[in-house]
């Protein structure tokens, strides 16, 4: 008998949390009204890809103009590898945020196990994490966000998906 497969991320987290553009953008407000009492920020740096999103309404709505990237690649769809560092914090931001993030805002879409965001803390120690979502294990790490989900969830972005037909309830959907 061979091996069973090895589950992903997605199929270990069992529960499902759709997100509509909608629902994103209200819940992008609602991370900029708490940062708005925290603020204000030279500049908010974006972990890619995830956080792109997030930080151009939140900069939006901060009246923030400058924005930087760090691009990390860590989940292949579903499944979490090493964490890549693919580009740094520019050396214009770094300078910003005095060498050490202080009055820096990083975004990221959400924090699951907390590997990513605690890569990005280590590079600005000082900087404000926010993320729109939150899952038990990386919620330490995170200084604002608005949404948490139980760590088995499975959050689905506006981005990632489409609008598919769905078989009525008694038809056996779940
Ligand atoms: O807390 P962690 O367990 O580290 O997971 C959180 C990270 O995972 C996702 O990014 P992903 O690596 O899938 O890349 P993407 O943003 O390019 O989609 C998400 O956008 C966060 O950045
Ligand atoms: N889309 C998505 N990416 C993730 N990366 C880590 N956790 C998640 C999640 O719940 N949803
Ligand atoms: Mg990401």
């Amino acid at each position: 008998m061979g091996e069973a497969p090895e589950l992903s991320a997605q199929e270990r987290a069992g529960k499902a949390f759709p997100v509509s553009w909608d629902q994103f953008h209200r819940d992008c407000r609602a991370l900029t009204w708490r940062l708005n009492e925290v603020g204000p920020f030279h500049a908010v740096i974006a972990i890619t890809r995830g956080g792109l999103v997030p930080a151009a309404i939140v900069a939006r709505e901060l009246g923030v103009r400058i924005i930087d990237t760090v691009c990390i690649a860590s989940y292949d769809h579903t499944k979490q590898g090493d964490l890549q560092v693919l580009k740094g914090i520019s050396e214009a931001a770094m300078k910003l945020g005095g060498g050490t993030g202080k009055g820096l805002l990083i975004v990221d879409d959400l924090v699951d196990t907390g590997k990513t965001g605690k890569l990005v803390r280590e590079m600005l120690p000082e900087a404000h994490f926010a993320t729109v979502y939150a899952k038990p294990k990386g919620r330490p790490l995170v200084d604002t966000f608005i949404t948490e989900v139980s760590q088995d969830t499975w959050i689905f972005f506006p981005w990632d998906t489409a609008l598919s037909f769905q078989p009525p309830l008694r038809d056996g959907a779940a």
